[in-house]
């Protein structure tokens, strides 16, 4: 017998739950909704998921789900008793809870606990892993490979609750179901399904999934090919010992890459974000500017209020002394007498971070001509300097080596020659004075034309990836 449809049930403004063919419940769209704009709004149930002691590896065993009561569904029954003592006021909560809590002792459960998961999402926020119970909306949401909107987890600022919003990505016409994607899922069909059922414990019907058009199929292929070759070089870098410098650069080639294939959600601004904060501990203010400005942009379009939360990231905690201090940035800009003010600071911050939203390609915050000749003219300027400084030097040492030889030489006059023929500064040195600044031996230009170039990049940010890579402390 057909499943009689529910009476539509408020659900906010723009949406409404609905039942639907294949798929239970789900949200529909009861007005025309642009592209970016929230669709619904709830606080959600947050959990520290290391609390539970879910790693990755339970979360992809089968086992996991396959096994009857067995004391992997242990953290289930904490996590859920924990659900029922926190929430006590949350009829929500409480209804979903002690269904869990009732069918988690009764063998044979794997299927309740992947409800409870099912609603859950797990997510990696700033250092530590928590998951996200939905609210009753969210947790409408069915998935689609192919997603129209995307959900996203934000503070409400009280340093307690957690809002999950979920927000359009694409025009969304009335009447049309909007979806989500409940895992990233940059993989062939077959995969996306395993992964869903393995995870989820659904066999997914979404557009994707049943839309055998080869042209579809082709050009997910070869999105696929690009996204694996673009996050080539993180898996790459992780393998060797990573390293901020290298994280860095291997993260922009996928930002970008991300960017190429038009990727939008949560992925591209963290992991602008994370640059950024790479870049801000390593006081690199331009480069923290431009992350920066990504990160936000990204949070805007996904309806997020995280674009006020940027602004810590912006303060260096560690400045080095080495590091390509710019007086344009961030980092110098928060020492600044005239920033130290918060409301005048957050004013400016504001600006500078929802100025550019579409930041200026990488190239243009390469250094300006003039700026690199009048660099040059200091590196000149620098070396004739260090030059003197080591002709000097060489000149005391010489002078020691003088000294301590005089009595030698009387003793033994032959011997002398062979001395004088090995070593240059010495044979300068015992011509005459004005000749003791003699060129430094060749070892030692390069040393100076090494500091020098490293100066001279670090300061301009030219070259940073091939440089910064071997020479820069981690
Ligand atoms: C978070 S709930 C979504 C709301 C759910 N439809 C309901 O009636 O409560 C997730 C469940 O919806 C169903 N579902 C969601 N997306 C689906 C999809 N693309 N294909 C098949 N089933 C789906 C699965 O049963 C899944 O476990």
């Amino acid at each position: 017998m057909e499943p009689t449809t529910p009476p539509p049930q408020p659900a906010g403004r723009l949406c409404e739950i609905r039942r639907t063919k294949k798929k239970g419940l789900g949200l529909y769209a009861k007005v025309d909704i642009a592209k970016a704009t929230i669709i619904s709004e709830e606080i959600s149930v947050e959990f520290d998921l290391g609390k539970y002691k879910f790693s990755a590896a339970t979360w992809e065993d089968p086992e996991f789900w396959e096994g009857t009561r067995s004391y992997r569904l242990q953290p289930v029954e904490d996590a859920v008793s924990d659900l029922i003592a926190m929430y006590k006021d949350d009829a929500f909560v409480q209804t979903v809870a002690s269904q869990l809590s009732r069918s988690l002792s009764v063998p044979g459960l794997s299927d309740h606990a992947n409800l409870f998961f099912t609603n859950c999402q797990p997510l990696k926020l700033t250092s530590f892993p928590v998951s996200i119970f939905f609210g009753p909306i969210t947790c409408a949401f069915n998935h689609s490979c192919s997603g129209n909107a995307t959900f996203n987890a934000c503070g409400t600022g009280d340093g307690v609750n957690l809002v999950t919003n979920v927000v359009a990505i694409k025009p969304i016409k009335a009447g049309t179901e909007i979806t989500i994607s409940y895992m990233l899922l940059p993989f062939p069909t077959a995969e996306r399904r395993l992964r869903l059922r393995k995870s989820y414990r659904f066999e997914c019907v979404c557009e994707l999934c049943m839309d055998m058009n080869p042209e579809t199929t082709e050009s997910f292929a070869k999105g696929i090919a690009l996204m694996k070759e673009i996050e080539a070089p993180i898996e790459r870098d992780n393998k060797k010992q990573k390293t901020p410098w290298l994280f860095f650069k291997s993260a922009l080639q996928v930002a970008e890459g991300y960017r190429k294939l038009q990727i939008k959600d949560m992925r591209c601004a963290v992991l602008w974000e994370q640059c950024a904060s790479v870049a801000a501990y390593h006081s690199d203010a331009l480069r923290t500017h431009y992350c920066l400005r990504w990160a936000a942009a990204y949070w805007n379009t996904l309806g997020s209020d995280r674009t006020e939360a940027l602004h810590p990231v912006s303060l260096s905690p560690e400045k080095h002394p080495h590091w390509g201090n710019t007086t344009l940035g961030l980092s110098s800009m928060a020492d600044n007498e005239l920033f130290r003010s918060r409301t005048q600071k957050d004013a400016l911050l504001g600006r500078i971070l929802m100025a550019g939203h579409e930041a200026e390609s990488y190239d243009r915050i390469k250094p300006k001509e003039e700026d690199l000749a009048e660099k040059e003219k200091l590196a000149e300027q620098k070396r004739a300097e260090l030059l003197a400084e080591l002709g000097e030097e060489e000149e005391k040492k010489k002078k020691k080596k003088e000294a301590a030889a005089v009595p030698k030489k009387k003793a033994k006059k032959k011997g002398s020659k062979k001395q004088n023929g090995r070593k240059g500064a010495a044979c300068g040195a015992e011509k005459g004075s004005e000749e003791a600044i003699v060129p430094a031996p060749p070892d030692q230009v390069v040393r100076l034309n090494a500091v020098e170039d490293r100066e001279q990049t670090e300061a301009s940010g030219a070259g940073w990836e091939e440089v910064g890579v071997k020479t820069r402390p981690h």
